[in-house]
Parts: structure tokens; C-alpha cells; sequence
């Protein structure tokens, strides 16, 4: 069944327009991953879908209603977590999550979910005393206290150090392993590509590609590399005569070749049949970061500095 669907949305600020014709679904039980720069209309977008703004055109069903028409109705149902979430820096983590889960009918355990997102420990302490990582575990908790069937999560990690990441992640699948469809934006690829089932790439207010994270990089790579070490003689036309090599690079004992189609077992054949022995020889695998790069243009951003977790 279909748990969001967004059809021609458009979203102008004055003049600037940020979400030009996005369209996508996502079924039940995914986890849809949204993927852009920034300025790309990722959070227009979910504001749009959580019913934070109303779009200029287009429609949005979130489980079959309206987020701005069925608002309450939605509200029961869908749980946010948005950038930057700020409390009141003297709240403590058990005040927060039981005073969020009296604004729903009927929320989930929250002593559960405070266990389940490892903040059990804490649940005397102050916002402000919490860590970045704590800090980002509650608004998650937040956003999942009102048991909702569709979670969204814009920029779940940023600010987390790796093995907190790394927590963050696996929580998430344990989440959507309880039956929660959830919507992630982000502009981390390893994050995106880990965890998403299928992945819209949004540029420039529209939507470049909808796949899943290998369809993807499959789309995108056409063009193959293998890289191998050689001690020996190698005449460098055994591998130029080759149907799949477009081009072959020489430094030192490094052999750099470029092609397509069975790259890695021609190269391999053409080797073995020139009773050549090659080191280290592999194919380069590519990433959701090339893929980016070849639907948008633009490298990804790097997960950039973070905080410690304490
Ligand atoms: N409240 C606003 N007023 C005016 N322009 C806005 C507003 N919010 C966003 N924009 C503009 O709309 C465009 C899309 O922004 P949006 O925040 O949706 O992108 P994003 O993909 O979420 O980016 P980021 O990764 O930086 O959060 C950008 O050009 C942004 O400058």
C-alpha cells in the first residue's frame, strides 16, 4: 500500500522557486531516502508533506489525507523530526518525551522508547546537558512518541561522530523493522545508501532520479575502471585491442584501465592468455556519490566536523 504520495508539487518562496514539479511515492514499510545539495528543496519538500506549508500547486496524501484539509488527522499519524529541533534548555529527557506524548490520542510508551533509543540513563537530564548525539536520539524519540505509521527524519546525523552514526543507522532499521515507513533526508551518501530502500535525488527544485541506491549507481556508471600492479613486461596493446577498454593509463607498475560491458574478466582473460601475473587487480566500485555527481554535477557534501558523543 501506498503510504506518501506527492504529485507536482511547487513551492515558490517570493521569487525563489524551491520545489519545481517533485513527484514520488513511497510504499509501506520503505525507507525513501531524499538526497540533494543544499538550497535543493529536500525540506521545502517535507514541510510540504508534514503539513508545514501549503504548496502553491500540486497534491500531497499522506496515508490517504491531506496534510493541510485532514491536519489532525495527519498529526496522529505522522511523526517529524526536522533540522535543528530546539527545546527548552532546562527540560529533562523523561519531562519531554511524557509532555510530547499527551499531545497524542494514542502515543507510544515512552519509558519504551527511551529505553529503545538508549536515554534511560539520562532521563534526569537537562536538555542542555545532553550531548550532540543524545540531543539528536531524543528529537528522534520525539518524533516517534505519538506511534506514528510514517516517520519523517530530515538530517539524522549530521553532527554525530562515526560510531554514533553508525548507532543512529541501526536504530533506524530497528525502527522500520516495527512496521514504520520512514522519510530520510539527507546529503550524506554512505547514510542515504545504507539505509534507504529507494532514493529520489532532488536538484534544483525537481527530481533527477527515482531508484533504488544500486539502480542508481547503475544508471550512473557506465564507464568502469580496473586497477591492477604488474612487475613484468606487459606490451600495453593486449589490453588497447581489447572490445571493452576505451582507455589505458601506465604510472610506474600501476596499470589504470577504462571501459565498459565485462571489463573486469576481460582484462583478467587478456592477462591470462599474456601469462602475465597482475597484483592487487580489482574493479573500481562505484557509490551513491558517483551517482550524485552524475545526476546532479556537484559532489556531495562530506559529513563535515562533528560532535563528540558523550
Ligand atoms: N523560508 C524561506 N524563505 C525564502 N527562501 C527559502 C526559505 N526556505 C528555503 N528557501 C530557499 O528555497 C530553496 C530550497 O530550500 P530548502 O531548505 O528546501 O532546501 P534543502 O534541500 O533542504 O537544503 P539544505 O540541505 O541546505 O537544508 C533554497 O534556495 C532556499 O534558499
Amino acid at each position: 500500500m501506498t503510504a506518501l504520495e506527492v504529485r507536482h508539487l511547487h513551492k515558490r518562496y517570493g521569487q525563489q522557486v524551491a520545489v519545481n514539479d517533485v513527484s514520488f511515492t513511497v510504499e509501506e514499510g520503505e525507507i525513501f531516502g531524499i538526497i540533494g545539495s543544499n538550497g535543493a528543496g529536500k525540506t521545502t519538500t517535507v514541510e510540504c508533506i508534514a503539513g508545514l506549508r501549503t504548496p502553491d500547486s500540486g497534491t500531497i496524501s499522506v496515508l490517504g489525507l491531506d496534510p493541510i484539509k485532514d491536519r489532525a488527522q495527519v498529526r496522529e499519524r505522522l511523526g517529524v523530526q526536522l533540522q535543528e529541533s530546539s527545546f527548552p534548555d532546562a527540560i529533562k529527557v523523561a519531562e519531554a518525551l511524557e509532555l510530547y506524548s499527551s499531545f497524542y490520542r494514542k502515543p507510544a510508551d515512552w519509558r519504551e522508547l527511551m529505553e529503545l533509543l538508549g536515554l534511560t540513563e539520562k532521563r534526569h537530564t537537562r536538555y542542555k546537558a545532553l550531548s550532540g548525539g543524545q540531543k539528536q536520539r531524543l528529537s528522534i524519540a520525539l518524533a516517534l512518541v505519538g506511534n506514528p505509521k510514517v516517520a519523517i527524519l530530515d538530517e539524522l546525523t549530521t553532527g554525530l561522530d562515526p560510531q554514533a552514526r553508525r548507532d543512529t543507522w541501526s536504530l533506524i532499521e530497528r525502527v522500520r523493522d516495527t512496521g514504520v515507513t520512514i522519510l530520510l533526508v539527507t546529503h550524506f551518501m554512505d547514510e542515504a545508501e545504507r539505509l534507504s530502500d529507494r532514493v529520489a535525488v532532488i536538484h534544483g527544485g525537481r527530481v533527477a532520479a527515482v531508484d533504488t541506491p544500486a539502480g542508481l549507481i547503475a544508471q550512473a556508471s557506465t564507464v568502469q575502471q580496473v586497477r591492477f600492479r604488474v612487475r613484468q613486461p606487459l606490451d600495453k596493446r593486449v589490453l588497447t585491442e581489447l572490445r571493452d577498454v576505451t582507455d589505458v593509463a601506465i604510472t610506474d607498475d600501476r596499470w589504470l584501465v577504462t571501459g565498459s560491458g565485462q571489463l573486469l574478466s576481460s582484462v583478467a582473460g587478456a592477462l591470462a592468455r599474456a601469462q602475465v601475473v597482475a597484483e592487487d587487480l580489482r574493479l573500481d566500485r562505484r557509490n551513491l556519490d558517483d551517482a550524485f555527481v552524475a545526476f546532479t554535477g556537484r559532489a556531495p557534501q562530506s559529513p563535515g566536523p562533528f560532535r563528540k558523543e558523550g
